[in-house]
């Protein structure tokens, strides 16, 4: 089995082309879903975020915003929140790879891929990337966004240039989706044939 891990920055199309893998038939694992459910009502990791940051969840779980203010410029408290988020995302990966054990190639999609470490649980690592412009203008197009909070958001991700030079395989998403789509295609059979692993 090939682990590719998928990762990019802010609007770059990450879920896009997840889901153009999961169109072809390649198990994809969304690290951000799992945490969401992991924090969200009933989840696993609920009750050590009440103890560890007191007045950050409730009936329905974690309340992100305020674990956010709790811990988004603290590295101290993010190390502590990591400890206990990480392990169990390991734990849902690891469910996720026996799972699909016999698939020949799949997807791990996680946003902070580089930042989290998460690199040493996969073969390849696939970026998609787009012009600085194109980024920002897709991001500023959602309801909510503004440069500023956009801003905030870039600083605390590795840069796009630092992960193209760390991915083994850059995919572009500059272009029309069909053009992204055909190199979603041409990556799996390449990875598949064993030429591009
Ligand atoms: C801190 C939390 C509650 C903030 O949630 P919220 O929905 O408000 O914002 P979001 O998740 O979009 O994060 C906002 C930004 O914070 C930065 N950030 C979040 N977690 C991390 C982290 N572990 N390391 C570095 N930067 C981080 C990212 O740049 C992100 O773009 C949430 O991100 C969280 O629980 N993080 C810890 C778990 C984790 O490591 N997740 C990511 C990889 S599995
Ligand atoms: N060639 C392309 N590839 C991928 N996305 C594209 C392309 N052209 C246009 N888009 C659009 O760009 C947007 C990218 O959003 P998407 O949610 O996939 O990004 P993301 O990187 O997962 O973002 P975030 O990190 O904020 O969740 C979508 O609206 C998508 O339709």
């Amino acid at each position: 089995m090939i682990v590719l891990g998928l990762t990019g920055s802010i609007g770059m199309g990450k879920s896009t082309v997840a889901a153009m893998f999961a169109d072809e038939g390649v198990p994809v694992f969304d690290a951000d879903a799992a945490v969401h459910r992991l924090q969200g009502p009933g989840g696993g990791v609920v009750a050590a975020i009440a103890a560890a940051f007191p007045g950050t969840t409730g009936a329905d779980g974690v309340d992100r915003a305020a674990l956010g203010q709790a811990v988004l410029g603290d590295p101290a408290a993010l190390a502590r929140l990591e400890e206990i988020v990480h392990p169990a995302v390991a734990a849902e990966r690891a469910a996720f790879l026996a799972d699909h054990a016999t698939a020949p190639l799949v997807v791990l999609d996680v946003p902070l891929l580089f930042e989290t470490g998460g690199e040493r649980h996969c073969d390849r690592v696939a970026i998609v990337s787009a012009g600085e412009a194109v980024q920002r203008a897709r991001v500023l197009a959602r309801p909510g966004m503004t440069p500023a909070r956009l801003d905030a958001i870039l600083a605390r991700q590795l840069p796009d240039a630092q992960k193209r030079a760390r991915a083994d395989i850059v995919i572009p998403t500059d272009g029309s989706l069909g053009d992204t789509r055909a190199v979603v295609r041409r990556m799996i059979a390449g990875l598949r044939s064993g030429a591009l692993a």
